[in-house]
Parts: structure tokens; sequence; C-alpha cells
């Protein structure tokens, strides 16, 4: 009897990602080189690889979650504070060159309509202002979706804004090439699951939402204060409208530097939820590129110390 008669064959790891083929999204996910053999399953929308993560229709979702000149991807991070339950397993930063895809016959000059993503257009707003005034911004649900669809059209006039490989996959030509607003374009993207916690590598990141005490003045610089007391530095910290509290109903979603397994970043996120009330933990993950300063080299060891210490009195004084 053949191995395969006896053991299920293993299957491989299913990822979701915004589709179609040719986003930056499946961009960045091919610089991961042990999901390089996993099935690539492609979504319409963030939602979308979000619920089938949820589903267990995949088993990761990877998706945008901020850019270098628009900042947030909003859509992303709000699902995954408000909408789900899903915890971050790693993070990769890609440069990004936004190109104008056209079908044979369009050159700039005929442009009258474009199409994208919204995180796209926004962040070549200048260029289309001054060089496309009077296009036509028409929204896709991705860049590459944009192109698919200008290439099935092969109308004149109709350009996709989109990365250069999808010129390739869709047989579409590019009439303006890295028209961003700015130069050194990056966006972050992000890898989940349903469960697990990858084990800290001494460069992680801690992501959590925190919800303010409506009742309680100042609570904002009492968050910080548990990030500072312990020195552990924030590599970003937004608000975000809870959307069911009304007008002026914010959270914070907060990027710090550590691991959950950090005794001083799990006693900030103790102290913060004892204080605030309510905390949602969002992942502890390696940094991309080494980022994230290790918080754990110097303080892990000190913090044995004084649980030792306490420990030893407590027994002194028979408690
Ligand atoms: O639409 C895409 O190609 C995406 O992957 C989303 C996106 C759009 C613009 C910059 C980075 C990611």
């Amino acid at each position: 009897m053949s191995q395969s008669e006896t053991e299920p064959r293993p299957t491989s790891t299913r990822v979701g990602f915004l589709g179609p083929f040719g986003t930056f999204t499946q961009q960045a996910l091919q610089t991961l080189d042990d999901l390089r053999d996993a099935e690539h399953q492609p979504y319409r929308t963030v939602p979308d690889i979000l619920d089938a993560v949820e589903a267990g229709e995949v088993d990761l979702g990877f998706v945008p979650i901020e850019n270098s000149i628009e900042g947030m991807v909003n859509f992303t991070q709000d699902a995954l504070a408000f909408d789900y339950h899903l915890v971050i397993q790693r993070e990769v930063v890609i440069d990004i060159e936004h190109c104008l895809l056209a079908a044979d016959g369009t050159t700039l000059d005929d442009v009258v309509e474009v199409r994208s993503i919204a995180v796209a257009t926004a962040q070549c707003r200048q260029y289309l202002r001054t060089k496309l005034p009077d296009a036509e911004i028409v929204a896709a649900n991705s860049t590459a979706d944009a192109a698919r669809t200008v290439s099935e059209l092969g109308a004149p006039g109709v350009a996709a804004l989109a990365p250069r490989v999808a010129a390739d996959v869709y047989g579409l030509n590019i009439i303006a090439s890295d028209i961003a607003d700015h130069a050194g374009n990056q966006t972050r993207f992000v890898l989940v699951a349903k469960s697990g916690v990858p084990a800290p590598t001494g460069h992680d990141r801690t992501a959590v939402v925190v919800y303010q005490r409506s009742d309680e003045p100042g609570s904002l610089i009492s968050i910080l204060q548990e990030f500072a007391a312990r020195r552990i530095n924030l590599s970003n910290l937004f608000s975000r409208p809870t959307k069911n509290g009304g007008l002026g109903d914010y959270c914070f979603i907060m990027y710090a530097d550590g691991h959950i397994a950090d005794e001083l970043v799990a006693d900030t996120l103790r102290s913060l939820h004892a204080k605030q009330g309510k905390v949602k933990f969002l992942g502890s993950y390696p940094a991309a590129g080494g980022e994230g300063h290790s918080v754990r080299e110097h303080a892990d060891g000190r913090w044995r110390d004084a649980d030792t210490w306490l420990a030893d009195l407590r027994d002194q004084i028979g408690n």
C-alpha cells in the first residue's frame, strides 16, 4: 500500500489576498518565501478575505493596512478592530509604483476616465488633478480589478491606475509610470489568522485597540502613560470612531514595540485593561525589516528579579 493510501496528503496552506491577480497585495504576498508554495486565493474585497479566514475557507488572510502617503487603510484597520476576531501573524512592507494602464490606441492625452481603488487614487491625487483635470475618477475594488475591467472594456480613453505587473497580466500598455505624489511610496500589509501568536523574535510589534472611558477626562494621557512609564515605544497610534456611540465616541488603535510574551508589554496591557475596561488584542508579531525595539532584552531580566523579590517579600510576611 502506498503512503498516499494510508495517510491523508498534507494540504497546503491557503492564503486569501486582495485580488484579482496583479494587485500590490499579491506582489507583497509573493515576497513571503515560506508561503510561495501555498495556495493563493484571490478575493474581491478585504471583508471577503477576512470572512473567508473566519469561516476556515482559507488559513490566512493577507491585507493592506498602511500606506506611507495615505496613512492608515481605514477599512482594514476598522475591520480588524471591530468586525473580526483575527490575530496578526506577520507584516510586510513593499515599495509601490503606480502606473496608468490603457488598451492599445489610448495615450495619456486621450484619458477621460481613471479607474482604481480609492486608496490608490488618493496617493496620486495631485498628479490626477494637474495632468488629467477633466478625467472622471471611478472606484474599483482594487488596482488590478480596474485593469481587468479596462482590458475587458477595451474602450478608448479609459485608464486603470495599477501596478506595472498588471499591464502584462491584462494585456495593457503603460501610458504613465511612477505617478504617486510623493517619492518613496510604500505600503504595509499584514497576514492574519483565526488564532495563534508567533514566538517572540526580539523585534516584535503588539497591536491593540483601547477604548477610552467616556466618563473620564484625560484618558488618552493615562493610556500613553502606561507605555511611557515602561519605556515602550509606540510606532503608531490613531483614533477611530467606535461607530456605535455617536459623534465623538472614539477608541485608539495602537502599535507598540514588543511582544505580549514580554513581561513589560503584558503588564502594560493588564494595567490598561484594569483602568480602561476594554482592550482588544490584535496580535504580537515580528516587525518588518527587524524594526520594533527589543523590549525584552534588559527589561525581562529586571522584571524577573522584581518578581522574585516580591514573591520573597510576600513569603516573609506570610502572604
Ligand atoms: O488594489 C491593490 O492593488 C491593493 O493591493 C490595495 C493597494 C492599493 C494601493 C496601494 C497599496 C495597496
